[in-house]
């Protein structure tokens, strides 16, 4: 007959169950308020949720009967579910934190090793939530820690793109965001009731803002990406005042007209003093069906061609440095289907021609020298 197992040994299983919305262990996050082994194998635990009516409480229980279960010696799991005192909580937000005070955007803290992208467009509709979900799923793919914030407050699309259904849950003041395809992600749409326009204005555009970047449990990201709403307007200058260290990432079609409302968006840098970190055109060509039957390439070019190239020329000349066309993303109807059904191409086919210029982008991105974003290096880009 087996012994009873150690506390220790039970407390080093716990401390492999993740709580479902932080993503940290239980026993670090300060929720394993007693273990008791008694001598005939039987473990007593008790867990405390963050809030009262935790709708995870259920994923709590299976993960931590699992993982006691599987301790040698131990004959049967039982489990009680308590709440957190007002202090407790208070406790688990300063720790969350990292001491980082409440209210402040950890991002433009100095020494914040988070690269932070925002992607701006001039026109809708150029694909700039596209590219944002698929920079975003690949970079998690490669193992960065990414967090989405979908500043495009009157057409979010970006949780339904990235198949983020939850609802983002609180702890103290503290936002917790749903993930999905390894990203963090916070939308306004998380916030109001069904399809309701949002109709706010400039004032209150920023304190969300402010909210989504202070009050937010990011944990340390690697790359925050945030999809700006089209255009430059007051979005764009709350951003640069609330992370000026932002690098901005231009999204175009190849239309001349797309172009040109692009230049605009992106030369709000010039005077926001922001990077523009390159720009990326979308919708390039449609690699033609019946060539690509045949094992011959030729571009089908929808929208023309040329615009990214015209945008980074002009910014560079209007920055007076060079910026590099980051790719040429080819239409696909598959990534459109993506979107909707949630499941981003660059990560459900990593293959296909757009993923791989996708793929290409997030690499370059998320692997740019850390602690440098964003400072002026007196360096001159190299193109393509
Ligand atoms: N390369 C592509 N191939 C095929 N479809 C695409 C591509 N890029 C984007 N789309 C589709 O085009 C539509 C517009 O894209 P998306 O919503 O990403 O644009 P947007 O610039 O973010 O628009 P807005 O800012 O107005 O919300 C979507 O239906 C999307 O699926």
């Amino acid at each position: 007959m087996s012994s009873a197992p150690s506390v220790e040994a039970v407390r080093a299983a716990l401390a492999t169950v993740n709580d479902p919305e932080i993503h940290k262990p239980i026993t670090e996050l300060g929720m394993v308020a007693a273990v008791d082994v008694a001598a005939d194998g039987v473990v007593s635990v008790t867990v405390l949720l963050t809030v009262a009516g935790c709708p995870l409480r259920d994923t709590i229980t299976r993960d931590v009967t699992a993982a006691v279960t599987k301790v040698p010696g131990v004959t049967d799991v039982r489990l009680t579910l308590d709440v957190m005192t007002a202090e407790q909580r208070e406790e688990l937000q300063t720790k969350l934190r990292g001491g980082v005070p409440a209210k402040e955007i950890p991002f433009s803290r100095p020494g914040s090793m988070t690269r932070v992208y925002a992607v701006a467009s001039g026109k809708g509709g150029v694909g700039k939530s596209s590219v944002t979900v698929n920079l975003a799923a690949a970079m998690a793919a490669d193992g960065l820690n990414v967090g989405v914030l979908d500043a495009d407050i009157y057409g979010h699309s970006i949780p339904r793109m990235l198949g983020a259904n939850g609802r983002p849950t609180q702890v103290q003041n503290m936002i917790m965001p749903p993930s999905a395809n390894g990203v963090k992600v916070i939308s306004i749409g998380m916030f109001v009731e069904g399809n309701t326009p949002v109709v706010w204005r400039g004032p209150m555009l920023h304190r969300a803002l402010q909210q989504f970047l202070a009050d937010v449990f990011w944990g340390d990201l690697d790359v925050l990406l945030m999809d700006l709403p089209p255009g430059t307007g007051d979005i764009a200058i709350s951003i640069a005042q609330l992370v000026p260290t932002a690098e901005i990432l231009v999204v175009t079609t190849p239309q001349q007209a797309a172009a040109e409302v692009a230049e605009r968006a992106g030369s709000i840098a010039t005077q926001t003093h922001q990077q523009i970190a390159g720009v990326v055109e979308n919708m390039s060509y449609l690699p033609c069906p019946h060539c690509t039957a045949e094992g011959k390439e030729h571009r089908l070019e929808i929208f023309g061609s040329g615009g990214g190239r015209r945008v980074a020329e002009g910014l560079g000349r209007l920055l007076g440095h060079d910026i590099p066309v980051l790719g040429e993303i080819p239409l696909d109807p598959r990534l459109r289907e993506g979107g909707d059904e949630g499941k981003p191409l660059a990560v459900a086919d990593p293959e296909a021609p757009a993923s791989q210029v996708l793929r290409s982008i997030a690499t370059r991105l998320g692997h740019r020298s850390r602690g440098l974003a964003g400072r002026s290096l007196g360096l001159t880009p190299v193109g393509r």
